[in-house]
């Protein structure tokens, strides 16, 4: 049985994925959103898509396994988004950790297909235009401070 664990002790903790999808790895301006359907606490808030890594399986795996069951599409991966905690990683509560990397599309369009009711590209003006799952926000701090401004002119 897991116990709550205040100090992400990893051998307690369970590791989740999470993908920062942007629109172009080499020079990115917007970074893909997801607002969450379940659970009933959780559901309305923003998140970056993924999820948690199964047993036995390994976290770039995990990754391009719920990218693929979640928006549809196929994903290349880039660096990390690297967190405080050892190994790069983020906390997210008591319960879990996420590893992070930045990615892109390389098949399909993104479409809310599981866990996800509405996808939304975001500039870095406008990525506090949601509202992030709480744990989210240092994370999407540091992926703003990656964003370039979006300075393509709009019809
Ligand atoms: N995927 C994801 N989960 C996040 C983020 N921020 C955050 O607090 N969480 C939390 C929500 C959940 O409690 C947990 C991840 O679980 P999940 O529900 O996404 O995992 P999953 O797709 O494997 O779901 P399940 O099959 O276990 O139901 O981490 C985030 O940005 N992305």
């Amino acid at each position: 049985m897991r116990t709550e664990n205040p100090t992400h002790d990893p051998v307690s903790v369970r590791l989740v994925v999470g993908a920062a999808l942007v629109d172009d790895l080499a020079a990115p301006t917007r970074l893909l959103a997801a607002r969450r359907t379940e659970p009933v606490e959780l559901a309305g808030g923003w998140e970056l898509p993924g999820g948690k890594v199964d047993p036995g399986e390994s976290p770039l795996v995990a990754l391009h396994r719920e990218i693929a069951e979640e928006l549809g599409v196929g994903i290349v991966v880039g660096a990390l988004v690297p967190g405080p905690l050892p190994g790069h990683t983020w906390p997210l509560g008591s319960r879990y950790e996420m590893i992070v990397w930045f990615a892109e599309v390389v098949e399909g369009e993104p479409e809310p297909l599981e866990d996800h009711d509405e996808l939304r590209w975001l500039t870095r003006a406008g990525l506090h235009d949601v509202a992030w799952l709480p744990a989210d926000l240092p994370i999407v701090d540091t992926i703003a401070a990656r964003l370039r401004d979006d300075d393509t002119p709009r019809p």
